[in-house]
């Protein structure tokens, strides 16, 4: 076995460690430097082996259930787990097992337990990979699938695992008249491709003629509609994959956010693609200013993301969403007295729950009395008529798409303002 999938693997229990152990979410693992020491493909690896895992922890703890007395400390369940998938998917027994067993047998306080992890996962060699097709999808924590089945039902929620499961493509929203990898053009115009591998090595990568953000992201500035010379204020920026969006179509464009390190990106984008944009550190509770349109992209649960983050469930519980729900209604309430009369303002999240979509414009619309939900923002190609909420939104679901590989859940909304 070599040390550099090694390294790799003792990386990948590190995060697992984190993630279900700490609560901490993959990316926040990433910024704090967790695989910095690796070579970038032992790096790649290691984050491909965490994803794995997390995506099929149900089944692999299922498996493991039947060969364990005691569940043993944690960091060891962790090579028993990212051992357990990687045999599943069929990793050749003799390569995974060493390498658990080394990297168990290393450590100063659980070294004792190597003998347990080779005889465990040489039983999971034999019997795993045939019974783990035949395991079912793996369910969403109760936290998170009980309110998903109130408000979507239980075939939804089943449809979303699977797309969770399944995990995400790689969607490209294209500079207009650009050069792009080849794809399948999906019917709101992304292009979508499977297997992409490194995305710096695509065509056009160098020359900014696309960017990465999934079919679903790319809607709220579609229901924009932004306009050439248009003053836009985007609320909340980064990585700013809507802020290019905006830009390329010639808008004025302002893109603000809290976070001075996720704006980083937002710059690097603009230079990369070449387009332009006003960039401020800010909060949106205090930004000033009278804009023709404005884009609020607000923080959220980000349960819309799961197919590419499948940290989120584990590391979260729900208990800080209530926060976000009630920064949601604050930030569309300023925004609101930002947008010049006659303009029009979109309120998105990636989340799933209504309580930060649907019941937000609900809300707003309660409160407003010169606001009004414009459906027709919503006529653009590939919008399927079933995706309009009753309130005139657009609700977007990873069970959506099934057979083109799905897409993140998203609310978006048009509001216009009187004159
Ligand atoms: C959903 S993300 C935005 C994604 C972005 N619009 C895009 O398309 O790439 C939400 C953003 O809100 C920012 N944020 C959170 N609280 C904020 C505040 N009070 N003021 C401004 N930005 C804030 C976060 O830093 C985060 O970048």
């Amino acid at each position: 076995m070599s040390n550099s999938a090694t390294a790799a693997r003792r990386s990948a229990i590190y995060l697992l460690d984190q993630i279900l152990g700490e609560g901490r979410l993959l990316p926040e693992c990433l910024a704090a430097g967790a695989l910095d020491r690796l070579a970038p493909e032992d790096r790649a690896r290691a984050q491909r082996l965490t994803i794995e895992t997390l995506r099929g922890l149900e089944r692999v703890d299922r498996l493991l259930v039947d060969h364990l007395r005691q569940t043993p400390a944690l960091t060891v369940h962790n090579a028993l787990r990212l051992g357990t998938v990687e045999l599943c998917q069929g990793e050749a027994a003799h390569g995974v097992v060493n390498s658990m067993v080394e990297i168990v047998g290393r450590s100063r306080k659980h070294g004792r337990l190597k003998g347990l992890v080779n005889a465990v996962l040489r039983k999971i060699a034999a019997d795993g990979p045939d019974a783990w097709p035949k395991m079912r999808v793996p369910r969403l924590p109760e936290w998170l699938r009980d309110p998903l089945i109130m408000a979507w039902g239980e075939e939804a929620v089943k449809g979303m695992e699977q797309a969770h499961f399944n995990g995400a493509p790689l969607d490209l929203t294209l500079k207009s008249d650009a050069e792009a990898p080849d794809g399948e053009t999906l019917p709101t115009g992304s292009v979508r491709l499977r297997d992409a591998g490194q995305v710096s090595t695509l065509p056009g990568y160098e020359a900014g003629t696309w960017w990465v953000q999934d079919a679903a992201a790319a809607l709220p500035v579609r229901a924009l509609a932004p306009k050439a010379g248009e003053k836009i204020l985007d609320l909340c920026a980064a990585p700013g994959g809507k802020t290019l969006q905006l830009a390329a179509a010639g808008a004025d464009v302002t893109a603000l956010d809290i976070s001075d390190a996720r704006l980083v990106r937002v710059r690097e984008n603009l230079k990369r693609t070449g387009l332009k944009a006003k960039v401020i550190a800010g909060d949106a509770l205090e930004h000033q200013g009278q804009y023709d349109a404005i884009l609020l992209d607000a923080p959220c649960s980000a349960t819309g993301t799961i197919r590419r983050h499948p940290d989120l469930p584990f590391a979260k519980d729900g208990s800080e969403f209530g926060e976000l729900i009630e920064l949601q209604a604050r930030m569309l309430a300023h925004a609101w007295t930002l947008l010049r009369p006659g303009g029009r303002l979109v309120y998105c999240t990636c989340s799933l729950l209504p309580d930060e979509g649907e019941v937000q414009i609900e809300e707003a619309l309660g409160q407003h009395p010169d606001m009004q939900v414009d459906r027709s923002a919503l006529g653009f190609s590939g919008v399927e008529e079933s995706w309009i909420t009753e309130e005139g939104g657009l609700r977007l679901r990873p069970d959506y798409w099934p057979e083109r590989g799905g897409m993140d859940g998203f609310y978006i909304a048009c509001l216009n303002k009187s004159a």
